[in-house]
């Protein structure tokens, strides 16, 4: 039964659907990495918020580890790439706190306009300081979304709502998206000129770390007010400090900082800032939401092998899972035989499908064969980490799509370039469940690949098959199966062999295999 670990606070929602769905689960919140890296070691998956920190080093201490799966959006508290070399599927759960969150941005943007937090502290010790709080109105006044993703398009609802203009950077905003939500596109400059509210909703990237930096603060209309709920990192602190100071900023409330926990910081008690302690997705609809999904998502990863937002694989949903299985099975035994016979040769790859095939998702299909292919030189490989590593081998990777009738209902084709020339292999699935291998480098032949097999291409002559046994019976190898094709249909041109084996062929005899008159090539393959 699969282990999983909840590592950070979540709603026991989560732990229930775990054990409903069959697995195993230990809840250990607020551990220090090393206690983590002490016990990760024992689990299958892991599931997180943002306290828990995913670093390589915990990943290089987690051996059975399979998924991470991150009850929230952000995954910047993951080593993703390490991850993704390791093997180990990151999922996260993209919209199950949006709304939460876009509410809260939205709440921080009263609390600006009105300084209720300032407001109730002044109340509640009875100074009763009517005169002091002068708010603004939101009505008529300019939102520049930074962001406009899924939270950024619900703040734009709400702030449409309010009778707000709003405005939004986000170079991947389409004319037509922007349309759809009633907000205009802009750029960066001209949003910081003419937004009297700014809120970001950005991830934190290379590209959006520090965007509301010192240059560009001083570039923003005076009064206006900012409010992060997205990710710490994303503003310049000390300089919004310097401008709120200046009273250039008249209002800022962080929900996110840049280092969390922040216990200290050089804002708190400025006035006109408002601090919430990284709230932005805590509400019991939010969490109860997150923690079903995460659950959901773990549990039918490592039960039924079904994916759902990875953030490194291609989605795979439990439906499609049983009906794709048969196919991961043909496709990884391709990827895997192309990999035996080329070794390290092969300059790209093209996994082509027809029938049945052409019908169903290729990413799934394309990891396989990669997967299969890789493992050739790797023992680490899986679905997860092959695209990875064959980008990094510099190995380009093509998928087609075929509409045709082929002789096959379904075929998956791996073909691969080498210094040789092209070369491919082909495979079908028999009453849609069974892998067969079809075709052989141009030669029509079929087989199960499966076990220790030897792949032996001959001249095609009378004798020859007598020969190999006897060589092999000499030797002690059982032969399990035997699968003949060839390239004409008469003797003398070139002729290959597929023999299943019971075990390993020792050296020694694959030498002799190669002494027998007529034999071009042997090689001995091993599928798992
Ligand atoms: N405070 C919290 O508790 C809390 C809760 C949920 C999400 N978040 C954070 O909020 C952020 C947004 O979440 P989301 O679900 O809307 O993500 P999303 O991926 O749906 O949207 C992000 C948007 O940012 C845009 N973007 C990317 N690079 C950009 C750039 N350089 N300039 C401008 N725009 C850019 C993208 O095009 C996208 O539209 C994430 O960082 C997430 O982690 C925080
Ligand atoms: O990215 C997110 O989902 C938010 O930052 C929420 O983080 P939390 O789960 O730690 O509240």
């Amino acid at each position: 039964m699969p282990k999983v670990l909840i590592s950070d606070k979540m709603d026991p929602k989560a732990a229930q659907i775990f054990r409903e769905r069959g697995c195993e689960v230990d809840v250990i919140t607020g551990q220090t990495p090393e206690e983590l890296a002490a016990i990760i070691g024992q689990y299958d998956g892991l599931a997180i918020r943002s306290s828990t920190k995913v670093t390589k080093a915990i990943l290089d201490a987690a051996t059975n580890l399979k998924v991470v799966g991150r009850a929230g959006i952000g995954v910047d508290n993951v080593d993703i790439p390490a991850a993704s070399a390791k093997g180990v599927v990151v999922m996260n759960t993209p919209f199950g706190n949006s709304i939460t969150t876009a509410e809260h941005a939205i709440a921080l943007m009263f609390a600006l306009a009105r300084q209720l937090p300032e407001a109730d502290a002044s109340t509640q010790a009875g100074k009763w300081e009517k005169n002091r709080f002068m708010g603004v109105e939101l009505t008529a006044k300019t939102l520049g979304l930074i962001g406009a993703g899924n939270i950024g398009s619900i703040v734009a609802d709400r702030a449409l709502g309010l009778k707000m203009k709003v405005i939004a950077f986000d170079p991947f905003l389409t004319p037509e998206r922007a349309v759809e939500l009633g907000i205009e596109k802009v750029t960066l400059d001209e949003l910081l000129a003419r937004a009297d509210f700014i809120t970001l909703h950005t991830p934190l990237t290379d590209q959006t770390r520090n965007i509301l930096s010192k240059e560009a603060l001083a570039k923003t209309k005076k009064g206006v007010r900012i409010i992060n709920c997205a990710r710490g990192g994303l503003i310049d602190e000390a300089a919004l400090k310097e401008a709120l100071d200046s009273g250039h900023v008249a209002g800022a409330a962080l929900d996110v900082f840049a280092t969390e926990p922040a216990h200290e910081h050089p804002l708190f008690n400025t006035p006109n800032f408002v601090a919430t302690p990284h709230l932005g997705a805590s509400t019991s609809e939010a969490q109860v939401n997150v923690a079903i999904q995460v659950a959901e998502q773990m549990a039918d990863y490592l039960v039924k092998g079904g994916v759902t937002n990875a953030l490194n694989m291609p989605s795979l949903s439990a439906e499609q899972a049983p009906k794709l299985k048969p196919y991961m099975a043909l496709a990884t035994n391709l990827g895997r035989l192309v990999g035996q016979l080329e070794s390290d040769r092969v300059k790209s790859i093209a996994i082509e499908v027809e029938g049945a095939a052409a019908e169903l998702d290729m990413k799934p299909i394309t990891a396989a064969v990669l997967a299969g292919f890789m493992s050739a030189f790797s023992d680490a490989v899986n679905m997860v980490n092959a695209p990875f590593l064959a980008k990094d081998r510099g190995l380009d990777v093509r998928e087609v799509r075929h509409d045709r009738e082929g002789d096959y209902h379904t075929l998956v084709r791996v073909s691969v370039e080498t210094a040789d020339g092209e070369r491919s292999v082909a495979g079908t699935l028999f009453g849609n469940a069974t892998p067969r291998l079809v075709e052989i480098y141009g030669i029509k032949i079929e087989a199960d690949l499966g076990g220790h097999m030897l792949y032996i291409v001959n001249r095609d002559e009378p004798g020859f098959i007598g020969r190999l046994g006897s060589t092999l019976g000499e030797a002690n190898v059982n032969i399990a199966t035997f699968h003949l094709g060839r390239r004409e249909a008469r003797a003398g041109g070139e002729a290959v062999l597929l023999l299943s084996v019971d075990g390993a062929v020792a050296e020694p005899v694959l030498w002799k295999l190669c002494q027998l008159a007529g034999v071009k090539s042997v090689k001995s393959l091993k599928f798992g």
